[in-house]
């Protein structure tokens, strides 16, 4: 038997919509897998009674079959489904990282991402690879049709996660079948800004390059006390905040020190709009890792 934990992620980073991601240092979720002559599933953790066991609805079946590598796959969930954090892409990307091992199928982990994205196809309806691409790579990436772009990046982050669920499936149907050529214009300049940021470890320019005003706007109408908890952050020393993947995950980059104040902020705004929220105060990690 092989374990993988593969750990949560946050996709489009403001400006970066299906493209950007980062693999945060925390929470993930730990997998099993040994040899079998068919593909079962066994989910245990947060949220496992919302996780299909069945191998058609669970996002590993669909690795399993596109690896065609039958195993009985145990699934510990610490990412919560429904969260923003690529809950579905954590378990994905540890059942390719496991069963190409297992398996020795021989994939390099770029080559493991398209693969792992099948999954997010059963659950989304699309296999966006932005949240995959993290959790089996780790860092900040950059997820293309032509490959995946990977920084090590060093940026404090805090994901303040409420009591509310928002599926990744209903949040891409808001999502504006067309922009504008100045939206296109000033989304590349925040999208530059953020990739400069995180070659350079700075808090400031990542901050900025999280802005949007084309997904964002539209989805954060799904998420209750959003733009309090948004300006709150800020207030509170956060250098930049928004949606992390379709929500209703609420994501900011900050100073190292500022973590604690930030987090204390955006539980605070959820309160006061009467919803429940816990807050990581995480930091960009490293991708899946075998045992
Ligand atoms: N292994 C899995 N882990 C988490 N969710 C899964 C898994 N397999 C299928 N799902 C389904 O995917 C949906 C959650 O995925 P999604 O909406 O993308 O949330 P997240 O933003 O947390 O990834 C839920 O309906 C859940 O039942
Ligand atoms: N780019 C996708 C990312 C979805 O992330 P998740 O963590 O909510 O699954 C999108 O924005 O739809």
């Amino acid at each position: 038997m092989l374990t993988v934990r593969a750990p949560a992620t946050s996709a489009n980073l403001g400006s970066g919509f299906d493209v950007f991601g980062v693999a945060l240092d925390r929470p993930a979720d730990v997998v099993r897998v040994e040899t079998a002559d068919e593909i079962s599933i066994e989910v245990t953790g947060v949220g496992s009674q919302y996780i299909p066991e069945d191998p058609d609805k669970n996002t590993v079946g669909a690795v399993a079959e596109a690896l065609d590598a039958p195993a009985r796959i145990e699934i510990d969930k610490g990412v919560r489904p429904a969260s923003g954090l690529g809950s579905s892409a954590a378990s994905a990307a540890a059942a390719a990282v496991g069963l190409n091992e297992l398996y020795d199928r021989g994939h390099s982990r770029e080559e493991l991402v398209p693969i792992a994205a099948k999954g997010e196809a059963v659950v989304s309806g699309d296999a966006h690879d932005d949240n995959v691409a993290p959790s089996i790579m780790g860092g900040f990436t950059i997820a293309t049709d032509d490959g995946v772009t990977k920084v090590d990046a060093d940026i404090p982050l805090v994901a303040c996660l409420p009591d509310i669920v928002v599926s990744t499936r209903d949040a891409r149907r808001v999502v504006p079948e067309s922009a504008r050529v100045d939206q296109l214009v000033e989304t590349v300049g925040w999208a530059a800004t953020l990739t400069t940021g995180m070659h350079r470890d700075d808090p400031d320019l990542v901050g900025e390059g999280m802005n949007d005003t084309v997904v964002t706007p539209a989805r954060a109408e799904l998420i209750d006390g959003y733009s309090q908890v948004r300006d709150a952050a800020l207030d509170a020393g956060a250098t930049g905040v928004t949606i992390s993947g379709a929500g209703p995950t609420v994501i900011a980059a900050c100073e190292d020190g500022d973590r604690r104040a930030v987090g204390t902020a955006m539980i605070d705004q959820f309160n006061a709009v009467g919803v429940e929220a816990r807050v990581y105060q995480t930091e960009i990690g490293d991708g899946a890792t075998l045992f």
